[in-house]
């Protein structure tokens, strides 16, 4: 029987239970600081901006779940410490109780932990955070009070922009900073995100671009922030400037990535063989780039802990890659990309050319239409695939980007997807639809 201990049961960690649980002869323990399984943290903004209900069908299992199949699950435990030579995990429960597990092999799927702007003020109270589901709850009791009036996001990403939307729905006055000119600049290219920037400020959030922070104020609670261009009355403040991987537990023992991030093969193994690392903690392998690179998002979490735990019971498989396929709707807007903007390719040291369009998505006969914007990014030499970014203000777009991501997954060229067969229904299309006109309009 090998006994696997996994530590951290978030996305990734649960996808390598799993895996694992579904064949027999496995001895599984899973170690969990905190009390909830599975919180989905990307319904948060729907939750808090109430655009859903209720914040019950953001966890989609808990510990019954893994018990019934097997496994050994602590939760409210906290991994201190790791024995490596001798196979030995060493926990501490909220009691203080001290725990210990052997293994035969081990996961890594602590995750992530959001950056603090390192600025003075910022142990102030009323700044905060949006990661945890704790969080999340405190976050929606401090809009239920009146005089939490007016919000202060910090960073513009994907967090920050979703949390603006659900604080501006939620009635307040929002102030939105990034450090750089635009929203959402690691994702989207300009001709993108000056649309969304406008959507935001129709919609009253205050854009405060190219702007940083240098100070928190207030005597308990957060009361002003200062900038380098100005002074803001704030009664809450959401830090949202990225993740940085969780490595505290075996920064001294394993090889890292630039940022931090275990550095993993294709099977998820880590420099020590009988170590996995899996989700937010660790690397992943870029299609598009062609090379690893750190992406944290729960659809990598929930893949790479399945590549592991396969690994783990003996089927070899080796992760395809990804692409960092995301999107994002805000007020109605909806956005999605995959690989490289043009942007980021160039950050990445990629030459790229691109071609654009805006077209309907049906003939101009079509009574109900939609709008559709599409750039595709191709390598100038290979002329391959590395990235394209898509909008519609009236229509789910999502499906066509998921093709975007097999084709970059495939290195399919610019040239191929020309001559791409795509059906022709004026319900749905047009005879050349957008993305072949795209791909045959490209230099
Ligand atoms: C507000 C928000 C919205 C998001 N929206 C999306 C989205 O729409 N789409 C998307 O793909 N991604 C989204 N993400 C990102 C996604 O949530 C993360 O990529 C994903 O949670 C990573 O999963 P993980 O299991 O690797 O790590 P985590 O979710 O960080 O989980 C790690 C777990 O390890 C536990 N742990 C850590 N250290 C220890 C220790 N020493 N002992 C015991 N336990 C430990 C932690 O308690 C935690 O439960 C969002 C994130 C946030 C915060
Ligand atoms: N819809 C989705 O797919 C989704 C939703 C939420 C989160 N996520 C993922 O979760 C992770 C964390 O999200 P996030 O929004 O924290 O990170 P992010 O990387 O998306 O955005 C961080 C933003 O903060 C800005 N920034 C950095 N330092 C700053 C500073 N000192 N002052 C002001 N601005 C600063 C950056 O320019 C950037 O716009 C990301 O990997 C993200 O992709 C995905």
């Amino acid at each position: 029987m090998t006994k696997t201990v996994i530590i951290g049961t978030n996305h990734a960690g649960l996808a390598a239970a799993n895996a694992i649980l579904d064949h027999s002869g496995q001895e599984v323990v899973m170690i969990e600081r905190n009390e909830n399984f599975s919180y989905l943290s990307c319904g948060t903004a729907l939750w808090v901006g109430r655009q859903i209900e209720s914040v019950d069908g953001l966890f989609y299992t808990n510990r019954e779940d893994f018990e019934a199949k097997g496994a050994k699950v602590r939760t409210k435990t906290t991994v201190e410490n790791i024995d490596f030579e001798g196979k030995v995990v060493h926990a501490v429960t909220q009691q203080g109780e001290k725990v210990e597990e052997s293994y035969d092999k081990l996961v890594l799927a602590t995750g992530s932990v959001p950056i603090s702007p390192k600025v003075p003020g910022r142990e102030l109270k009323n700044i905060t955070f949006m990661k945890k589901y704790e969080e999340g709850q405190n976050i929606d009791q401090m809009f239920e009070h009146e005089e939490i009036k007016n919000i202060a996001v910090i960073g513009a990403g994907y967090i920050g922009v979703e949390m603006a939307e659900a604080a501006k729905r939620r009635g307040k006055n929002v102030l939105l900073f990034d450090a750089l000119d635009r929203c959402l600049p690691s994702y989207y290219d300009p001709w993108f995100t000056d649309d969304m920037d406008k959507n935001l400020a129709e919609h009253g959030i205050e854009l405060h671009y190219g702007e940083l922070v240098k100070e928190y104020k207030g005597t308990d609670k957060v009361e002003q922030i200062i900038t380098e261009k100005g002074e803001y009355e704030v009664d809450l403040v959401i830090n949202a400037i990225g993740f940085s991987p969780n490595n505290q537990l075996a920064k001294d023992h394993l090889e890292l990535f630039a940022n931090g991030a275990y550095l993993v093969d294709r099977h998820q193994q880590t420099s020590d063989p009988d170590v996995y690392a899996v989700g937010d903690c660790a690397t992943v392998y870029s299609n598009a780039l062609q090379g690893t690179t750190y992406i944290a998002l729960a659809s990598n979490a929930l893949r790479t802990g399945r590549v592991a735990g396969e690994n783990i019971v003996g089927n070899s498989i080796e992760s395809p890659g990804v692409q960092g396929s995301n999107g994002i709707s805000i007020f109605g807007h909806h956005m999605v990309s995959t690989g490289y903007s043009v942007e980021s390719a160039a950050k990445f040291d990629l030459d790229v050319k691109y071609t654009d369009i805006e077209d309907t998505q049906k003939p101009e006969f079509m009574k109900e239409n939609d709008d559709v914007k599409l750039r595709i990014v191709y390598e100038a030499n290979s002329r391959r695939i590395v990235g394209a970014q898509m909008s519609s203000t009236t229509s789910d777009i999502s499906m066509a980007i998921h093709m975007f991501s097999l084709a970059i997954e495939r290195q399919v060229t610019i040239d191929e997807l020309g001559m791409l067969d795509t059906f022709f229904l004026p319900h749905f299309n047009q005879p050349y639809n957008y993305i072949n006109k795209a791909a045959l309009a490209a230099e």
